[in-house]
């Protein structure tokens, strides 16, 4: 049985984020589960008390001491981990013989939550994440919801419900195999939520919304993860609050250092991020972790993940190293399947304004290395707008439009003839069939490597043989255009 006991209590009064980061790692090690509700209220009450407006000025000019933190006292934490419990114990009737949750149960607790929120409220807002910002404000965003009905479940002794995670939405899965789903929270603006229902098995549980059927289906511990991925540092729109962001930092880094990142790419993205902003000592860098939420979304869940690609993009991007960009932009690109207005506006920003940005750079300087000169650069640009465009066959909406066309014609003209000469469209698979053998290239999901394992910049294979979207998920080979 999870819960709040005493080698946790005698933490308190908790004053500095290595009294946080110690209640995690007896809650991560203990013999019985994580309590999600107490170490959801623990994480709420600080980042509150360090982002809310009243002490917002105080928190941008004062001077970081030893990571203190305001002081957190046993009793604030007790009030409102025993208020969840009685709003779960009371609004369920406990039925004797426990076993494994119903879809019933499911949904009654996921009518607790939604009928004790605020009637309308800004659901985008930030901070509306954790059990904190449930049981002092009646308000919870999109995830936060999701995630406090597992912890009303966990609260309620049913430990086979757990958390499932797309790169836009969650939902949980429960029953004796974890076979079961259901939505319990809405998605988006403006659709009416499902909650109650199992997700689909139909086209749209093959979207990106439901990452094509490869969500992150967490363990207990990897929820706590997500509740810390989800700890959100922003005091304004320039500002965070620096200890908050530490604490986010250190608690992620006793997650990975206990393995329980090793499927959450996202989670590894987030601790990539906060790296690049302030490196830990002695740490695996930031680069390193990036390539780790790729490696992770490649071997656990098919390579049907964007936000990896998109996160060490944004790495490269920001550290001027474009060429790099483009490759991992192409590779997310290579993922996509149907419409979804989240990533579309992800890749919107890339095309239209990341890479004429890129463009406009290097056309202008004289540095020799250019990008403009390189036929892999160009073939990654193909492959990027190649994904776009199947996106755009392949979907019920219109993706792209004027608005797209210019951009993409003024950077493919960037490159002189003779790059582009050296690039090769391959148009069918048993042309690239022979020029695989020929040149020994393969791709094994976008890494250049030769047979004898060195990397091959020149002789990357990339074809445009329209890809359809069955053989795209298993084909060990990548549709290649080939830059000789
Ligand atoms: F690709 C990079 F530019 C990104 N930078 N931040 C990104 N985020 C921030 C963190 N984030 C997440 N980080 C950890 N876990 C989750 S679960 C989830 C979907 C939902 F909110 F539950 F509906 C989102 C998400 C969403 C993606 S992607």
């Amino acid at each position: 049985m999870a819960g709040f006991r005493d080698l946790d209590k005698v933490l308190f009064p908790i004053k500095s984020i290595n009294n946080v980061v110690q209640l995690f790692r007896n809650q991560l090690e203990s013999p019985s589960e994580p309590d999600l509700a107490l170490l959801s209220i623990v994480a709420g009450v600080i980042e509150n008390s360090l982002t809310s407006r009243s002490n917002a000025a105080l928190q941008v000019c004062e001077p970081v001491e030893q990571n203190n933190l305001p002081i957190l006292e046993i009793k604030t934490v007790e009030i409102l981990y025993d208020k969840f419990r009685s709003i779960m114990l009371n609004a369920v009737d406990q039925n004797k013989a426990k076993g494994f949750a119903t879809r019933d149960l499911v949904k009654k607790v996921s009518d607790v939550i939604w009928n004790s929120l605020t009637r309308s409220y800004y659901k985008d807002r930030a901070h509306l994440q954790s059990l904190y910002s449930f049981l002092s404000g009646n308000k919870l965003d999109c995830f936060g919801v999701a995630f406090a009905v597992v912890a009303g479940c966990q609260c309620l002794g049913y430990n086979d419900v757990h958390l499932a995670l797309s790169e836009d939405h969650a939902w949980v899965i429960f029953g004796e195999n974890g076979t079961e789903t259901a939505e319990v929270t809405w998605h988006g603006k403006g659709n009416e939520d499902k909650r109650g229902q199992e997700i689909g098995k139909g086209v749209s549980a093959r979207s990106w919304l439901y990452v094509n059927n490869k969500p992150v289906i967490c363990t207990r511990h990897m929820e706590v993860a997500a509740l810390v991925s989800a700890i959100n540092p922003s005091l304004n729109s320039t500002h965070d609050a620096y200890e908050v962001a530490l604490l986010q930092q250190e608690l992620l880094w006793l997650l990975y250092e206990l393995g329980h990142l090793k499927k959450y790419p996202m989670a590894i993205g987030n601790l990539g991020d906060l790296e690049e902003i302030a490196a830990t000592e002695g740490k695996v860098p930031c680069k390193d972790l990036f390539q780790e939420a790729v490696t992770s979304a490649r071997s656990y869940y098919s390579n049907q993940h964007v936000y990896p690609y998109t996160y060490q993009g944004g790495y490269f991007y920001r550290n001027k190293m474009y060429e790099e960009a483009f490759e991992s932009w192409a590779n997310a690109s290579d993922v996509i399947r149907l419409d979804d207005e989240e990533i579309y506006k992800e890749f919107l920003e890339i095309a239209n304004e990341l890479i004429p940005h890129i463009m406009k750079i290097e056309s202008s300087g004289f540095s020799a290395n250019t990008i403009l000169k390189k036929p892999k650069c160009f073939a990654d640009l193909l492959r990027f707008y190649d994904g776009i465009c199947q996106w755009e066959e392949g979907s019920a909406t219109p993706v792209l439009h004027i608005g797209w066309a210019k951009p993409l014609v003024l950077t493919i003209s960037k490159f002189d003839a003779d790059v582009r000469a050296q690039v090769n469209i391959v148009c069918d698979k048993s042309e690239e069939d022979k020029l695989l053998k020929k040149n020994g290239t393969y791709f094994n999901n976008n890494n250049y490597e030769k047979e004898n394992g060195s990397t091959a910049v020149s002789d990357s294979v990339v074809s445009t043989n329209v890809k359809n979207h069955s053989d795209k998920d298993n084909s060990p080979f990548h549709p290649s255009i080939e830059a000789l």
